[in-house]
């Protein structure tokens, strides 16, 4: 075998056909760091390394760094390679270069920074990431500061001092609560900045996901659907209700697919009021209407052909799911109108890590969860609703459960 250091660095982005190929080569890798890792260094990569390079990642951000330097490398070769004194330009206060220089290092340690010669550095897809406004990573490390790692932090002590029970229970014991005072959503609605960076992750976990129409053929639900206009013009029966759908990016790929096919009037984004006035960022096409609506109040649009779903059941309790299915449910024309959810469907073995995490920061965070098929049958079915099909992709890590009412009258 070639030298083995050699090889590993040889390997770059490129050397892959595909993002399949890709993410399986950085699970490869995940794999290769735990077999020669030593336990000292997996422990101290996780509880000394990572908490002062987010601390890092924050601060540059705090300070204007990572948007100047993006825009900077944005104009060419020349503007990729920095100083510590350009840098320190970019800062919008004053700040002590020595500190400056002292998280650069450790940036550049771990390889966010590319380190070119004494103090002067090169960016990285992530540093740019950082910076360029629209990918929202930015937000997913705001959101961990604002949400998942104080919480982390309270979470074994939390179960410790509740018995080691399930927290499934939002009113009696709730690790959030605790921490914050509040409910995470209550929580979210009362502070901006706090509630901005959690729908911020959301549409950065969007882009990352794979899109539910490549899970589920749309055509099921255009087929059979209510969309001739009226001979007055006026709107025909809604067709797609995405209940929760905060960016609303959802909806718009459903009407990217039927560009001719949909009609206004027909499309709906529903989530809190704060989320619809504030939070929510991405602009829609004019055609998908936001509206402020509260999932535990009844459904105010009527008879659409589709109510959806996308990782909302799992920040709920199964007593909680059960009343926001009951508000979904009344408002379901029978016979024609389906509900899909579009949530992890957890295997008997062989969930992936993104699955577990998203499981257990859901307990971290809001006493969610996420459910296997067996759950799903028995919530759904006590919800008076019946599992039709459920969609899968080998490549994604949810799956579209489509669902009808179980008596059609
Ligand atoms: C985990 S996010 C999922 C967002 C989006 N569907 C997606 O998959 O990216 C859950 C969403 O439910 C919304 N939400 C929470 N409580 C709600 C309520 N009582 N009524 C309406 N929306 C609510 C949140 O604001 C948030 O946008």
């Amino acid at each position: 075998m070639a030298n083995p250091i050699e090889l590993i660095d040889s390997i770059g982005v490129d050397s892959f056909k595909d993002d399949t190929e890709r993410y399986a080569a950085k699970e490869a890798a995940r794999r290769l760091l735990a077999r020669i890792e030593t336990p000292f260094e997996r422990i101290w990569a996780l509880a000394f390394e990572n908490p002062v390079l987010i601390a890092g990642l924050q601060l540059c951000q705090d300070l204007g760094i990572w948007a100047k330097w993006t825009a900077a490398a944005g104009e060419g070769d020349e503007g990729k390679t920095q100083t510590l004194e350009t840098l320190l330009g970019f800062c919008n206060t004053t700040v002590e270069p020595n500190l400056l220089y002292r998280f650069l290092n450790h940036m550049a340690a771990l390889n966010v920074l590319e380190e070119v010669g004494p103090n002067t550095w090169k960016p990285t897809p992530l540093s740019l990431a950082m910076g360029d406004g629209v990918s929202y990573i930015d937000q997913g490390v705001r959101c961990g500061l604002d949400h998942t790692i104080p919480c982390g932090v309270n979470l074994a002590k939390f179960l410790k001092e509740n018995g080691y029970r399930e927290p499934l229970d939002k009113d009696k014991f709730e690790n959030y609560r605790e921490l914050f005072g509040d409910d995470f959503f209550g929580f979210c609605q009362k502070n901006p900045g706090a509630g901005g960076s959690f729908i911020g992750l959301m549409t950065a976990l969007r882009n990352h996901k794979m899109v539910w129409t490549e899970v589920y053929d749309t055509r099921r639900l255009l087929d059979g659907a209510d969309l001739d206009i009226n001979a007055d013009g006026q709107a025909p029966a809604p067709l797609f209700v995405d209940v929760g759908g905060a960016h609303g990016l959802d909806t718009q790929h459903l009407l990217a697919r039927h560009l001719s096919e949909i009609p206004a009037n027909t499309l709906f984004v529903e989530d809190l009021p704060e989320v619809v006035s504030t939070h929510a960022q991405e602009q829609l096409d004019p055609r998908i209407q936001r509206i402020a609506y509260d999932f535990f109040t009844p459904q105010p649009i009527i008879g659409s052909r589709v109510y959806f779903l996308h990782a909302v059941p799992h920040d709920w309790p199964d007593a909680d799911c059960l009343r926001i299915f009951a508000n979904i449910r009344t408002a379901m024309r029978p016979g024609y109108s389906k509900l899909l959810i579009y949530e992890v469907v957890l295997p008997a073995r062989g969930a992936t890590s993104l699955m577990t995490t998203l499981d257990l920061e859901l307990m971290n965070c809001v006493s969610g969860l996420e459910r296997t098929e067996a759950h799903w049958a028995r919530l759904l079915g006590e919800a008076g609703l019946k599992i039709v099909e459920i969609f899968r992709h080998p490549r994604a890590v949810e799956s579209v459960i489509e669902t009808e009412l179980a008596e059609a009258n």
